[in-house]
C-alpha cells in the first residue's frame, strides 16, 4: 500500500504564488535558493516513487521451557499445525501440540542453545526440502543441508515434506518387476515397481545388506534410488555410503541421513523429507526405489517426542497415532497412471525385531501396511545361509503378478520343493532312516539352498539367474557333491554369459519361456557342469581334462 505523496515545498510555494493576487505581491526567495530546494525535493520524490511499501505482520512469541528436543512456547495464538517456527541462532522447530496458550514445539536443531525467555518467530510455512536432479550423488540431512563437504545443494525447487498420498484414480497396477539381483528374492519373493516390501529381522541379520544390494543392482537401469538412514550410528552410515560409492551407485542415489545423536525431531522428519525427494523424480515419470533404514528408530524417535510432549502413551508406550505416521508415509509409494507420467515409487522399509518376535507392535503394524515382507532369520545367519531369508515366513503379495514370465516357468515349484525339504530336514535331525524318495528330496533341497546363497553386494543378472533356476528345476545339480557347488555355480554363470543375446532378451521381454529356449539353455548348462560330475565315465574325464 502506498501512502498519498505529501505536497512538496515547491508545489506549495507555486500554489501560493498562483493564489496571491496582483495587489499583494509577496517577496519570493532568492532564485539560487529556490533552485536548490526544487532540485532537492525532486530527488526526494524520485526516491519515494521508486520505493514500494509492503506491510507485514510479525508474530513473535516467547519460549517458556526447553527440554530434550522439545520447547514450549507461549504468545503465538494464530500459529498453524506443523508450522515452522524460528528460534534464535537459526534454530527451527515444528509446532506440534497446539493448545490455546501453550504450544509444544519439536526442535530440529541444537536445542541446548535455547533458554526460557527467548523470542520465537512464526514463519508462515511448513517444513520443506530441496528437490531435483542436483541432489543425485549427494549426502544431505532432512533439512537439505549438505553433509558431504561438496558445497550447497544446486536446486531451485522445494517441496513440503508432508504431502498427501496419490489419489486412487491416479494409481496404476504394479506390473513391472524391480530386480534386486538377489536370487532368493527375484525368484521366490519378487518385488514390483510401486510395491512396499518390508525387510525385517533381528539385529545384524543382513537387513541393510539386502536393501543396498537392491540399490546396487539398479546401476545402468535408469532408476533413481533414495537411501534414508534414520537415527543410525555414524559408522553404519559411513559403511553404507562407502558400499554405494565403491560400487558406483552413488551417482544415481540420494542419501538422507540423521544420526542417533541428533535431535529426535530430525529423525522423525527424515523419512518424510526423503519421500518428497523421491516423489519429485516419480512425478517426473521416473522409477524410484526408496529404502527407510530403519523405521524402528523412527518409531522410537516419535515415541520419545510424544512422551516429552505428554501425549498419552499406549501399547509399548507408543502414542495412539503410531500406525498413522507409518501408513501415511508408506501410502506415498505407488505406481502412477500413464496420464500422470507413469513413474513409480517402490519402498523398502526396514524394521528390527527383538528375539525374533515378529508379532510385536511395530512389526505387526508394518506387516499390515506393506504388500509383503522379507524375514531374515538369525538361525540361518548363524548357519551361514546368506542372505538369511526365511522363505517360509516371507511373502510378496503383489510382486508375483509383476514377475517376468521366464521366472515363473523356471522357479514355478521351487518354493514348494524347498518347503518340503525344510520340513523333512527337521525329522532327519532325529536320525530317521530314509527311503530313496526322501533322500532325493533332501539332496535336491540342499542344492536349492546352496544355489540361493549369495555373498553381499554381488548382484546376479537376470539371464544368469534364470539359467541357474532352470538347471535347479531340472535337477542338474543333484548329482554334484555339495562342496563343488560354488565352483559349479560359477561355471554356470560363465556359460550363461555366452548365451545368444536373443535368448537373453526373450528372458526379459517374452510372455513365456519357449521349450526351444529352455532346451538350448539346459544344453549349455549340462556342458558347463560336466567337469563337476562325480561319475567316472569317459566323457566326464575328457571334459575335466579339457577344462584343466
Ligand atoms: N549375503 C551376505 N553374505 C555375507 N555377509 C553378509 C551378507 N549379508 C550380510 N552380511 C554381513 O552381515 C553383517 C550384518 O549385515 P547388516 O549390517 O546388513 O545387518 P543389519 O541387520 O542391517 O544390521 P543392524 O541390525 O545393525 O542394522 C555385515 O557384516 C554384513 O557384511
Amino acid at each position: 500500500m502506498k501512502d498519498e505523496p505529501p505536497k512538496t515545498g515547491t508545489q506549495s510555494e507555486s500554489d501560493a504564488v498562483k493564489a496571491s493576487g496582483p495587489g499583494d505581491v509577496m517577496p519570493g526567495p532568492p532564485a539560487s535558493l529556490e533552485a536548490v530546494f526544487t532540485e532537492a525535493f525532486a530527488d526526494l520524490r524520485e526516491v519515494r516513487e521508486s520505493t514500494t511499501y509492503a506491510l507485514s505482520t510479525h508474530e513473535v512469541g516467547i519460549v517458556t521451557s526447553v527440554s530434550t528436543g522439545i520447547a514450549r512456547v507461549a504468545g503465538l495464538p494464530n500459529v498453524g499445525f506443523e508450522e515452522l517456527l524460528r528460534f534464535p541462532g537459526e534454530i527451527y522447530g515444528i509446532a506440534f501440540n497446539i493448545d490455546e496458550d501453550d504450544i509444544g514445539v519439536v526442535l530440529l536443531g541444537n536445542y541446548w542453545q535455547l533458554q526460557a525467555g527467548d523470542d520465537v518467530e512464526r514463519t508462515g510455512r511448513v517444513v520443506d526440502v530441496a528437490v531435483g536432479e542436483g541432489l543425485l550423488g549427494r549426502i544431505i540431512d532432512p533439512l537439505g543441508r549438505a553433509l558431504d563437504g561438496q558445497g550447497a545443494l544446486v536446486s531451485d525447487e522445494r517441496l513440503p515434506i508432508e504431502r498427501p498420498a496419490t489419489a486412487i484414480m491416479d494409481r496404476a497396477r504394479v506390473s513391472e518387476p524391480l530386480q534386486t539381483g538377489l536370487k532368493v528374492i527375484d525368484a521366490l519373493i519378487p518385488i514390483g515397481r510401486g510395491q512396499r516390501e518390508l525387510i525385517l529381522g533381528d539385529r545384524q541379520t543382513g537387513k541393510t545388506a539386502i536393501a543396498l544390494d537392491a540399490i546396487l543392482n539398479q546401476r545402468g537401469q535408469d532408476l533413481v534410488c533414495v537411501y534414508c538412514a534414520i537415527g543410525q550410528r555414524a559408522s553404519a552410515v559411513a559403511k553404507a555410503v562407502a558400499v554405494l560409492r565403491d560400487n558406483e551407485a552413488l551417482a544415481y542415489t540420494v542419501v538422507v541421513v540423521t544420526e542417533g545423536n541428533q535431535p529426535p525431531g530430525l529423525s522423525y522428519i527424515a523419512p518424510y523429507a526423503a519421500t518428497s525427494i523421491a516423489e519429485y523424480f516419480m512425478e517426473a515419470g521416473r522409477d524410484v526405489l526408496i529404502v527407510y533404514d530403519d523405521l524402528t528408530q523412527h518409531a522410537r524417535a516419535y515415541r520419545e517426542l510424544s512422551l516429552l510432549l505428554r501425549r498419552p502413551p499406549g501399547r509399548e508406550a507408543f502414542p495412539g497415532d503410531i500406525f498413522y505416521i507409518h501408513s501415511r508415509l508408506l501410502e506415498r509409494a505407488t505406481h502412477l497412471r500413464e496420464e500422470r507420467g507413469g513413474g513409480s515409487l517402490t519402498a523398502l522399509p526396514i524394521i528390527e525385531t527383538e528375539a525374533q518376535n515378529i508379532a510385536a507392535y511395530i512389526p505387526t503394524n508394518l506387516i499390515s501396511i506393506t504388500d509383503g515382507q522379507i524375514y531374515l532369520s538369525p538361525t540361518l545367519f548363524e548357519l551361514g545361509v546368506l542372505p538369511a531369508v526365511d522363505i517360509g515366513q516371507s511373502v510378496s503379495r503383489v510382486g508375483g503378478k509383476a514377475q517376468r514370465a521366464a521366472y515363473r516357468v523356471a522357479a514355478g515349484d521351487l518354493k514348494l520343493a524347498y518347503a518340503q525339504f525344510e520340513e523333512l530336514e527337521t525329522f532327519v535331525r532325529f536320525g530317521a532312516r530314509l527311503d530313496e524318495a526322501t533322500r532325493q528330496v533332501l539332496e535336491h533341497g540342499r542344492r536349492i539352498r546352496a544355489c540361493l546363497k549369495q555373498p553381499a553386494f554381488a548382484p546376479v543378472s537376470v539371464p544368469a539367474q534364470i539359467t541357474l533356476l532352470l538347471a535347479l528345476g531340472e535337477g542338474l545339480f543333484d548329482s554334484l557333491p555339495l562342496e563343488k557347488m560354488p565352483a559349479a555355480e560359477q561355471a554356470l554363470y560363465d556359460a550363461a554369459a555366452t548365451l545368444p543375446e536373443t535368448i537373453c532378451e526373450r528372458f526379459i521381454s517374452a510372455n513365456t519361456l519357449s521349450d526351444e529356449d529352455r532346451q538350448a539353455v539346459l544344453d549349455v548348462v549340462r556342458q558347463a557342469l560336466l567337469p563337476f560330475q562325480p561319475v567316472a565315465d569317459d566323457a566326464a574325464i575328457a571334459a575335466k581334462e579339457g577344462a584343466s
